[in-house]
């Protein structure tokens, strides 16, 4: 049999000249395109005219994939479900699928026939998440317009706002869009009030929609075509075409169309490789003759790693040099945990499967890591908590894996006394208080600018939430102008990082009875008073459960997590302290008692001093393994503490 690696490509999604292109694990539509499957779909009858590159952007679960599938079924790209299951068909990831939000961008590819000519219109549908604000502004550098989604029950909220933004600076069309009309609690009046305040959004410009019952969903795909701009580019330039997205096809076989033949070249890392195959997603992968100016597709190459796939790269033909197309921002990871394998032997398999998963997903960093007490594992860089946990379920979804992620770290600023500025986001590499108080000049961690909307009768919670999270700057203003019922007001702060990649956000929903929105950007170092907690257990610090705290909240936290870590680790033959410390000084102390195995139950009657001394045997032994014991703490000790952490 032939070795799987042979099967293996990478695929790429590209930009031709402004254009993109996505690939996915293939599933079986009935496609409108009725066309010869033997042969590629002919592109040329496309001019860059008759092409329009749009995104769909609103705020979480506003109904962006619901839209996209009523855009797809209009269109005949997709057959109407007659089941009338809501099952998005961009979201394509189980995770998505199970936790009805979207993670990554989609690509999808639609002819709609406007005045007798047939538009191709390119889709590519953004995460509405917080944590996914990258996969968002990359599909919109991919875009001439967007869709801006807005929920008409629960108006304008906060990634609402962050997106609109975003699509603006980019100088986007953008079609404002009213969803959920049919909703009992939809006041569209009041909303669109809110979009020509807050935006100031003609309301004549505004279509009402229902995304789920199909209502007004076809004047959407006509102001696509007249009011979005088709994107420029010339056909007779050089080939150049920007990398947008990228996937490893582990299940890829034999290709069988031998199309371009065409040899590209990376502008990034000047490497050479050999077209296999180009197409367009539609929304599954349609080979085609060509990708032409404008066009949004994938090219199938023959590239071996996946950190020769650079997201913002220009992809030539080789001996058509070309200039760079500006790339965009690179992610920044903003939250960082360690992964190990929970048997410490799968290691190697463990980090191939995050090397192939990081090629679907490129906003996550790696870095080898060990650790005394888990082994060998991966120090990892996420956007977020959420794009951690939805990591960590594709890696065991898709690749299997057995894992335990150590608690969250942001990544912590150190000035040294020679100006040195070293970035730490592992624990076990933080200074030890000595060390700060002689060689680190200063100790900064990162802030971002918050902002929460909510419902006024929740505002005193909310400013109580903040405070609790070391919130400064807090101000507030009304978002409905005027005398509406229960009028909401947006609350701005900035707040460091470390607060809110713990449970800020879930705190967030129960406080406000899942009412307030939140979003939040950079906003740079900002000197902090902070410090390297160690666990210990018999006196011997674990590397893997260090973690760094604002000296304000030390004693509270170090007395929650002995708790935490008394109830979860099993007892031992010999007494164990459960310490929790800084530098030298203990802040907490649990003690977990010796398990105590009946050593004289084996003895008849016999004589008390008999006894004594196998009692004084048993505790002499216990004193020696104390003595030089180490507490073998199980790896599901680490799994339920590490998991019980934000409760
Ligand atoms: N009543 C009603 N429900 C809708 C409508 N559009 C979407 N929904 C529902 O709203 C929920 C969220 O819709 P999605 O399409 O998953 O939202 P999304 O914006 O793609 O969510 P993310 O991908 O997580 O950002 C789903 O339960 C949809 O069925 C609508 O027009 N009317």
């Amino acid at each position: 049999m032939t070795s799987l690696s042979l099967w293996q490509r990478a695929c790429l999604r590209v930009l031709e000249r402004s254009l993109n292109s996505g690939c996915s694990r293939p599933r079986h539509f009935t496609t409108s395109f009725r066309r010869d499957a033997s042969k590629p779909l002919a592109m040329e009858q496309y001019g860059s005219e008759l092409l329009r590159n749009f995104s769909i952007i609103a705020h979480i679960d506003h109904g962006k994939s619901t839209l996209a599938d009523r855009l797809l079924e209009l269109t005949g790209t997709i057959q109407k479900k007659s089941s009338g299951k809501n099952e998005q068909v961009l979201d394509k990831l189980k995770v998505e699928r199970e936790r009805g939000i979207t993670v990554k961008a989609q690509t999808a590819s639609m002819i709609y026939n406007f005045n007798g000519r047939d538009h191709m219109l390119n889709l590519i549908d953004t995460p509405g998440h917080v944590d996914f604000a990258w996969e968002v502004s990359r599909s919109l550098a991919a875009c001439q317009g967007a869709l801006l989604l807005v929920d008409a029950s629960q108006g304008v909220q906060a990634q609402t706002i962050s997106v609109f933004h975003n699509a603006k600076e980019r100088g986007l069309t953008i079609i404002p869009v009213l969803n959920k009309i049919d909703l009992p609690a939809a006041q569209p009046e009041r909303i669109t009030a809110q979009m020509q305040s807050t935006f100031g959004i003609d309301p004549e410009d505004i279509i009402r929609i229902s995304a789920k019952s199909g209502k007004g969903v076809d004047s959407i795909l006509e102001a696509i075509v007249t009011r979005i701009p088709p994107p420029s580019g010339s056909l007779a330039a050089p080939l150049k075409a920007f990398l947008f997205d990228s996937l490893y096809d582990r299940y890829r076989g034999v290709i069988s169309y031998e199309l371009l033949g065409d040899k590209v070249a990376s502008c990034h890392t000047r490497k050479k490789y050999e077209v296999t195959e180009v197409g367009i997603m539609h929304p599954e992968e349609v080979p085609t003759d060509s990708l032409r100016a404008g066009h949004v597709g994938y090219i199938a190459c023959n590239m071996k790693e996946s950190s020769e796939a650079h997201i913002g790269d220009t992809i030539h033909r080789v001996g058509e040099p070309v200039e760079p197309l500006p790339g965009f921002q690179p992610a920044k990871a903003m939250v960082f945990a360690g992964v190990f394998p929970v048997d410490s032997s799968d290691f190697p398999k463990l980090e191939e499967s995050i090397k192939r998963l990081t090629l679907t997903d490129r906003s996550v960093t790696v870095q080898r890591e060990s650790s005394s007490a888990l082994g060998q594992g991966c120090r990892l860089g996420f956007l977020g908590t959420l794009h951690m946990d939805v990591f960590r379920q594709r890696l065991e979804d898709e690749y299997d894996a057995n894992i335990i992620i150590t608690a969250p770290t942001v990544p912590y600023k150190l000035i040294y006394r020679d100006n040195k500025e070293v970035f730490v986001s592992n624990p076990t590499e933080f200074p030890e208080t000595s060390d700060t108080a002689s060689r680190v000049k200063e100790i900064q961690e990162p802030i971002v600018k918050a902002s929460i909307i909510v419902p006024e009768e929740y505002f005193g919670d909310m400013m109580d939430l903040c405070f609790s999270h070391r919130a400064e700057d807090l101000d507030h203003r009304y978002l409905d102008s005027g005398t509406a019922t229960s009028a909401r007001i947006i609350l701005t702060c900035t707040i460091p990082l470390s607060e809110i990649v713990t449970n800020f956000f879930d705190q967030l929903k129960s406080r406000s009875s899942g009412f307030a929105s939140f979003d939040y950007e950079d906003a740079g170092y900002k000197q902090s008073d902070l410090a390297k907690m160690s666990f210990l257990l018999n006196a011997k610090p674990v590397d893997a459960l260090a973690i760094i705290v604002h000296r304000s909240a030390q004693d509270k936290i170090a007395r929650e997590w002995v708790k935490k870590l008394h109830k979860v680790i099993p007892r031992q033959l010999f007494e164990v302290p459960i310490q929790a410390a800084i530098g030298r000084k203990v802040l907490a102390r649990e003690t977990l008692s010796a398990m105590r195995a009946d050593v004289t139950a084996g003895l008849y009657g016999g004589h008390y001093e008999r006894k004594m001394k196998h009692l004084e045997n048993q505790k002499e032994g216990k004193r020696r393994m104390k003595k030089m014991g180490t507490v073998d703490l199980p790896q599901e000790a680490f799994f339920d503490i590490l998991s019980n952490k934000k409760g």
